[in-house]
């Protein structure tokens, strides 16, 4: 049954020390599908993150991906074998090219790196420009990083995740440091290239247009339980939700949404 979903986990959890950051989470996420991860700071988000990318063992349960079990592995073969991250942080290399940038890429995960970069320069150059052209960046492939508008560079890091094929993209709060409007824009660009190659999404995100307007799926965290989880509707409509997260400062305006997914 798991071999069908691209992640399936099950009771998943992380101790620290005496504190449990997260106990005891199920869910499974299908190719194509968008996943937010929500819920108040210290909920346990990054944990999860960061076990399913292999930087921190889970102190128990299982995290398979299209059957694999994952733990266990380092991040590096969890990498390999198709869990790509963005971060909140931009990760790109400001002195160089923004067509260097995912072509280092493309280099990294044909594992040819030991290539010398100065004479590396034609390779994967096609492929990179065509994943520029997906993210709307070909017409800058020339410019260096460091000085792109922080909403295009967002654009370069999300060409550069796709440079290593994933199946499944951990999104660690991608909107975060943009204005309202290049959010809305880079997610719709998101969800549009994941669901038209079938990469599953789990995302991070404290915006609530973002996550309604953009979620097939929700799950909410709390204190390391997850107390809902369903179709943005549903987890809007649910009175923990409403009390343990909506119900903290973040207000969702729902005549904003009327066709939300
Ligand atoms: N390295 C660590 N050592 C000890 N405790 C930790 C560590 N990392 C996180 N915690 C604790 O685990 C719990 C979950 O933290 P986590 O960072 O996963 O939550 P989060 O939902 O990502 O929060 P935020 O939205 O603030 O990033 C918190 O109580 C936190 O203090």
């Amino acid at each position: 049954m798991s071999q069908n979903q691209t992640l399936s986990v099950r009771g998943l959890s992380k101790n620290y020390g005496g504190v449990a950051a997260v106990t005891n989470v199920d869910f499974d996420l299908a190719p194509g599908e968008i996943l937010a991860l929500i819920g108040p700071n210290g909920a346990g988000k990054s944990t999860c993150f960061n076990m399913l990318n292999g930087q921190f063992p889970p102190t128990a349960g299982s995290i398979k991906l299209f059957g694999e079990e994952l733990v266990g592995k380092k991040p590096r073969e969890i990498w390999r074998l198709g869990v790509g991250r963005t971060f909140q942080i931009t990760a790109t290399f400001g002195s160089m090219t923004v067509l260097e940038n995912v072509q280092m890429a493309l280099i990294s995960f044909h594992n040819r790196l030991r290539a010398l970069w100065p004479f590396a320069g034609g390779l994967y150059q096609d492929e990179a420009f065509q994943l520029l052209e997906l993210v709307g960046m070909e017409a800058q492939a020339s410019r260096p990083c460091s000085v792109l508008a922080y909403g295009d560079l967002k654009r370069v890091e999300l060409a550069v995740a796709l440079a290593n094929a994933p199946k499944l993209l951990l999104m660690d709060e991608p909107t975060a440091g943009m204005a309202p409007k290049e959010r809305i824009e880079l997610m719709q660009l998101t969800a549009d290239i994941v669901r038209e190659r079938g990469i599953s999404v789990l995302f991070t995100e404290h915006d609530m247009d973002v996550v309604f307007t953009h979620a097939n799926r929700i799950m909410v965290l709390s204190r390391g339980h997850v107390v809902a989880e369903g179709k943005p509707q549903e987890v809007r409509a649910n009175p923990e939700v409403q009390a343990t997260y909506l119900g903290t400062g973040a207000v969702y305006d729902d005549s904003k949404h009327k066709g939300a997914a």
